[in-house]
Protein backbone atom coordinates (compact mmCIF):
# COMPACT_ATOMS: atom_id res chain seq x y z
CA UNK A 1 0.00 0.00 0.00
CA UNK A 2 1.37 3.45 -0.59
CA UNK A 3 2.07 5.51 1.97
CA UNK A 4 -0.79 8.46 0.54
CA UNK A 5 -3.90 7.22 -0.76
CA UNK A 6 -6.02 10.33 -2.09
CA UNK A 7 -9.21 9.01 -3.72
CA UNK A 8 -11.73 11.25 -5.49
CA UNK A 9 -11.39 14.20 -3.03
CA UNK A 10 -12.79 17.01 -3.75
CA UNK A 11 -13.88 20.71 -1.82
CA UNK A 12 -16.74 22.93 -2.36
CA UNK A 13 -16.50 26.28 -1.35
CA UNK A 14 -20.08 27.88 -2.04
CA UNK A 15 -20.64 26.23 -5.51
CA UNK A 16 -16.36 26.86 -6.33
CA UNK A 17 -14.63 24.03 -6.41
CA UNK A 18 -10.49 24.24 -5.96
CA UNK A 19 -9.76 20.47 -6.02
CA UNK A 20 -12.12 17.92 -7.88
CA UNK A 21 -12.10 14.56 -7.90
CA UNK A 22 -8.49 14.36 -7.08
CA UNK A 23 -6.71 10.38 -7.06
CA UNK A 24 -2.90 10.99 -5.64
CA UNK A 25 -0.68 8.32 -4.37
CA UNK A 26 2.66 8.58 -3.02
CA UNK A 27 5.07 5.76 -2.13
CA UNK A 28 7.26 5.61 0.63
CA UNK A 29 10.86 7.57 -0.16
CA UNK A 30 8.84 9.33 -3.67
CA UNK A 31 10.02 12.58 -4.58
CA UNK A 32 6.36 13.94 -6.63
CA UNK A 33 5.95 17.23 -7.90
CA UNK A 34 2.66 18.71 -8.22
CA UNK A 35 2.97 21.58 -10.65
CA UNK A 36 0.03 23.45 -12.48
CA UNK A 37 -0.25 27.05 -13.85
CA UNK A 38 -1.31 30.05 -11.17
CA UNK A 39 -4.88 28.91 -8.91
CA UNK A 40 -4.96 25.41 -10.21
CA UNK A 41 -5.55 24.31 -6.94
CA UNK A 42 -2.52 22.97 -5.28
CA UNK A 43 -2.23 25.30 -2.31
CA UNK A 44 -5.53 24.09 -1.44
CA UNK A 45 -4.94 20.16 -1.75
CA UNK A 46 -2.21 20.69 0.73
CA UNK A 47 -4.72 22.37 2.91
CA UNK A 48 -6.84 19.69 2.39
CA UNK A 49 -4.08 17.09 3.35
CA UNK A 50 -3.24 18.93 6.42
CA UNK A 51 -6.78 19.01 7.79
CA UNK A 52 -7.14 22.64 7.28
CA UNK A 53 -9.93 22.06 5.02
CA UNK A 54 -12.39 19.23 5.29
CA UNK A 55 -12.80 17.07 1.94
CA UNK A 56 -16.59 17.41 0.73
CA UNK A 57 -15.85 14.63 -0.97
CA UNK A 58 -13.08 11.34 -1.56
CA UNK A 59 -10.78 9.89 1.25
CA UNK A 60 -7.08 10.45 2.07
CA UNK A 61 -5.46 7.32 4.19
CA UNK A 62 -2.10 7.62 4.87
CA UNK A 63 -0.19 4.96 6.52
CA UNK A 64 -3.06 2.82 6.26
CA UNK A 65 -5.83 5.15 7.90
CA UNK A 66 -7.82 7.39 7.00
CA UNK A 67 -7.21 10.77 8.04
CA UNK A 68 -9.50 13.09 6.20
CA UNK A 69 -11.48 14.09 9.05
CA UNK A 70 -8.62 15.21 11.50
CA UNK A 71 -7.86 18.27 12.96
CA UNK A 72 -3.97 19.81 11.75
CA UNK A 73 -2.38 18.76 14.84
CA UNK A 74 -3.59 15.18 14.67
CA UNK A 75 -2.21 14.80 11.53
CA UNK A 76 0.85 16.66 11.93
CA UNK A 77 1.55 13.81 15.37
CA UNK A 78 0.70 11.12 12.61
CA UNK A 79 3.40 12.02 10.68
CA UNK A 80 2.26 15.29 7.74
CA UNK A 81 4.44 18.47 7.99
CA UNK A 82 4.33 21.14 5.60
CA UNK A 83 6.34 24.69 4.88
CA UNK A 84 4.41 27.49 3.35
CA UNK A 85 4.22 29.45 0.38
CA UNK A 86 5.23 32.71 2.64
CA UNK A 87 8.06 31.66 5.53
CA UNK A 88 5.88 31.82 8.84
CA UNK A 89 9.39 31.28 11.29
CA UNK A 90 9.06 32.88 14.88
CA UNK A 91 11.10 35.86 13.60
CA UNK A 92 11.81 37.66 17.32
CA UNK A 93 13.34 33.87 17.98
CA UNK A 94 16.63 32.92 17.85
CA UNK A 95 17.51 30.14 14.85
CA UNK A 96 17.56 26.95 17.13
CA UNK A 97 14.84 27.94 19.82
CA UNK A 98 12.64 28.13 16.19
CA UNK A 99 13.94 24.56 15.98
CA UNK A 100 13.13 23.38 19.58
CA UNK A 101 9.68 24.36 19.77
CA UNK A 102 8.83 22.26 16.75
CA UNK A 103 10.16 19.71 18.85
CA UNK A 104 8.49 20.11 21.65
CA UNK A 105 5.57 17.87 21.34
CA UNK A 106 8.11 15.04 22.02
CA UNK A 107 9.08 16.00 25.39
CA UNK A 108 7.87 14.74 28.23
CA UNK A 109 8.33 16.36 31.52
CA UNK A 110 5.60 18.68 33.03
CA UNK A 111 4.92 22.28 32.95
CA UNK A 112 5.83 22.34 36.95
CA UNK A 113 9.06 20.09 36.44
CA UNK A 114 9.83 23.12 33.62
CA UNK A 115 9.04 26.27 36.16
CA UNK A 116 11.39 24.64 39.10
CA UNK A 117 14.26 22.85 36.22
CA UNK A 118 13.60 19.88 37.97
CA UNK A 119 16.48 17.22 36.75
CA UNK A 120 13.80 15.44 34.32
CA UNK A 121 13.30 19.25 32.70
CA UNK A 122 17.20 20.11 32.22
CA UNK A 123 18.02 16.28 31.34
CA UNK A 124 15.56 16.77 28.12
CA UNK A 125 16.37 20.22 28.01
CA UNK A 126 19.99 18.93 26.84
CA UNK A 127 19.04 16.67 25.03
CA UNK A 128 16.29 18.93 22.81
CA UNK A 129 19.49 21.62 22.71
CA UNK A 130 21.72 18.81 20.91
CA UNK A 131 18.86 17.33 19.06
CA UNK A 132 17.87 21.11 17.34
CA UNK A 133 21.93 21.56 16.79
CA UNK A 134 22.21 18.06 14.93
CA UNK A 135 19.81 19.26 12.76
CA UNK A 136 21.06 23.08 12.04
CA UNK A 137 24.64 21.11 11.14
CA UNK A 138 23.00 19.13 8.24
CA UNK A 139 21.19 22.18 7.24
CA UNK A 140 24.87 24.53 7.50
CA UNK A 141 22.58 26.52 9.86
CA UNK A 142 24.53 25.90 13.04
CA UNK A 143 26.92 29.01 12.74
CA UNK A 144 23.92 30.84 13.42
CA UNK A 145 22.35 28.84 15.91
CA UNK A 146 21.96 31.69 18.62
CA UNK A 147 21.36 34.57 16.09
CA UNK A 148 17.77 35.79 15.60
CA UNK A 149 15.86 33.81 12.79
CA UNK A 150 15.00 37.30 10.96
CA UNK A 151 18.35 38.37 10.39
CA UNK A 152 19.22 35.43 8.14
CA UNK A 153 19.07 35.83 4.49
CA UNK A 154 16.20 35.13 2.38
CA UNK A 155 17.54 31.69 1.13
CA UNK A 156 18.64 30.38 4.61
CA UNK A 157 15.22 31.24 6.44
CA UNK A 158 13.54 28.56 3.80
CA UNK A 159 16.24 26.48 4.56
CA UNK A 160 15.44 27.26 8.44
CA UNK A 161 11.45 26.45 7.91
CA UNK A 162 12.24 23.47 6.21
CA UNK A 163 14.84 21.79 9.19
CA UNK A 164 12.07 22.87 11.45
CA UNK A 165 9.55 20.29 9.49
CA UNK A 166 11.49 18.26 10.01
CA UNK A 167 12.21 18.06 14.18
CA UNK A 168 9.19 16.11 14.35
CA UNK A 169 10.24 13.12 12.70
CA UNK A 170 7.54 13.21 9.83
CA UNK A 171 7.24 10.27 7.51
CA UNK A 172 5.68 13.27 4.48
CA UNK A 173 6.88 16.03 4.27
CA UNK A 174 4.68 19.29 1.79
CA UNK A 175 6.63 21.77 0.34
CA UNK A 176 5.44 24.81 -1.38
CA UNK A 177 7.01 26.36 -3.66
CA UNK A 178 10.37 26.78 -1.75
CA UNK A 179 12.21 28.44 -4.04
CA UNK A 180 9.58 31.31 -4.46
CA UNK A 181 11.77 34.46 -4.37
CA UNK A 182 14.98 32.88 -4.00
CA UNK A 183 17.71 33.95 -6.35
CA UNK A 184 19.46 31.07 -8.47
CA UNK A 185 22.41 30.66 -5.94
CA UNK A 186 19.63 30.10 -3.14
CA UNK A 187 17.77 27.87 -5.93
CA UNK A 188 21.00 25.66 -6.43
CA UNK A 189 21.56 25.26 -2.90
CA UNK A 190 17.80 24.61 -1.93
CA UNK A 191 18.16 21.61 -4.54
CA UNK A 192 21.08 20.18 -2.80
CA UNK A 193 19.12 20.42 0.38
CA UNK A 194 16.08 19.12 -0.86
CA UNK A 195 18.12 16.22 -2.68
CA UNK A 196 19.83 16.15 0.99
CA UNK A 197 16.76 15.35 3.10
CA UNK A 198 16.09 12.65 1.26
CA UNK A 199 19.03 10.54 0.94
CA UNK A 200 19.86 11.54 4.93
CA UNK A 201 16.33 11.38 6.07
CA UNK A 202 14.90 8.67 3.49
CA UNK A 203 11.91 11.34 3.46
CA UNK A 204 9.23 11.13 1.37
CA UNK A 205 8.06 14.43 -0.17
CA UNK A 206 5.63 16.34 -2.15
CA UNK A 207 6.81 19.51 -3.69
CA UNK A 208 4.75 22.52 -5.26
CA UNK A 209 6.62 24.58 -7.46
CA UNK A 210 7.19 27.09 -10.13
CA UNK A 211 10.62 26.46 -10.90
CA UNK A 212 10.63 24.10 -13.72
CA UNK A 213 14.22 23.79 -13.78
CA UNK A 214 14.30 22.73 -9.94
CA UNK A 215 11.33 20.49 -10.66
CA UNK A 216 12.20 18.61 -13.66
CA UNK A 217 15.92 17.84 -11.99
CA UNK A 218 14.72 16.69 -8.62
CA UNK A 219 11.38 15.18 -9.01
CA UNK A 220 11.18 11.36 -10.23
CA UNK A 221 6.86 12.17 -11.23
CA UNK A 222 5.01 14.71 -11.52
CA UNK A 223 1.65 15.49 -11.07
CA UNK A 224 -0.10 18.44 -13.20
CA UNK A 225 -3.37 20.05 -12.01
CA UNK A 226 -5.24 22.51 -13.61
CA UNK A 227 -8.61 23.81 -12.73
CA UNK A 228 -8.44 21.49 -9.78
CA UNK A 229 -8.10 18.30 -11.68
CA UNK A 230 -5.44 16.02 -12.64
CA UNK A 231 -4.59 16.82 -16.48
CA UNK A 232 -1.49 14.82 -16.49
CA UNK A 233 0.91 12.36 -14.63
CA UNK A 234 4.44 10.78 -15.84
CA UNK A 235 8.43 11.39 -15.49
CA UNK A 236 9.42 14.84 -16.55
CA UNK A 237 10.30 14.66 -19.74
CA UNK A 238 6.85 13.11 -20.35
CA UNK A 239 5.25 16.07 -18.62
CA UNK A 240 7.38 18.31 -20.62
CA UNK A 241 6.19 16.95 -24.22
CA UNK A 242 2.37 16.67 -22.86
CA UNK A 243 0.20 18.61 -25.01
CA UNK A 244 -2.39 19.70 -22.39
CA UNK A 245 0.40 20.49 -19.87
CA UNK A 246 1.85 23.05 -22.50
CA UNK A 247 -1.70 24.35 -23.32
CA UNK A 248 -2.55 25.33 -19.65
CA UNK A 249 0.52 26.84 -19.31
CA UNK A 250 0.06 29.03 -22.57
CA UNK A 251 -3.42 29.40 -21.49
CA UNK A 252 -2.21 31.27 -18.58
CA UNK A 253 0.34 33.58 -20.38
N1 LIG B 1 -11.41 29.03 1.18
C1 LIG B 1 -11.65 29.28 -0.10
N2 LIG B 1 -12.84 29.77 -0.51
C2 LIG B 1 -13.08 30.01 -1.82
N3 LIG B 1 -12.18 29.82 -2.80
C3 LIG B 1 -10.98 29.34 -2.47
C4 LIG B 1 -10.64 29.03 -1.11
N4 LIG B 1 -9.36 28.57 -1.08
C5 LIG B 1 -8.92 28.59 -2.36
N5 LIG B 1 -9.90 29.05 -3.19
C6 LIG B 1 -9.81 29.22 -4.63
O1 LIG B 1 -9.29 28.03 -5.17
C7 LIG B 1 -8.50 28.29 -6.32
C8 LIG B 1 -7.20 27.57 -6.20
O2 LIG B 1 -6.34 28.26 -5.28
P1 LIG B 1 -4.92 27.69 -4.82
O3 LIG B 1 -4.32 28.72 -3.92
O4 LIG B 1 -5.09 26.32 -4.27
O5 LIG B 1 -4.14 27.62 -6.19
P2 LIG B 1 -2.61 27.36 -6.46
O6 LIG B 1 -2.54 26.37 -7.55
O7 LIG B 1 -1.90 27.04 -5.19
O8 LIG B 1 -2.14 28.79 -6.99
P3 LIG B 1 -0.71 29.52 -6.98
O9 LIG B 1 0.18 28.72 -7.86
O10 LIG B 1 -1.02 30.86 -7.57
O11 LIG B 1 -0.26 29.58 -5.56
C9 LIG B 1 -8.37 29.79 -6.45
O12 LIG B 1 -9.26 30.26 -7.42
C10 LIG B 1 -8.76 30.27 -5.06
O13 LIG B 1 -9.32 31.56 -5.11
Amino acid sequence: MALLEVHKMSVNFGGIKPVSELDLQIEEGELIGLIGPNGAGKTTVFNLLTGVYTPTEGSITFNGERIDRLKTHQIVKKGITRTFQNIRLFKQMTVIDNVKVAFNNRLKYSPLEGILHLPRYKKEEAWLEEEAMKLLKIFELDKYAYELSMNLPYGKQRKLEIARALAGSPKLLLLDEPAAGMNPNETNELMQTIKLIRDQFNMTILLIEHDMNLVMSICERLVVIDYGMVIARGTPSEIQNNEKVIGAYLGQA
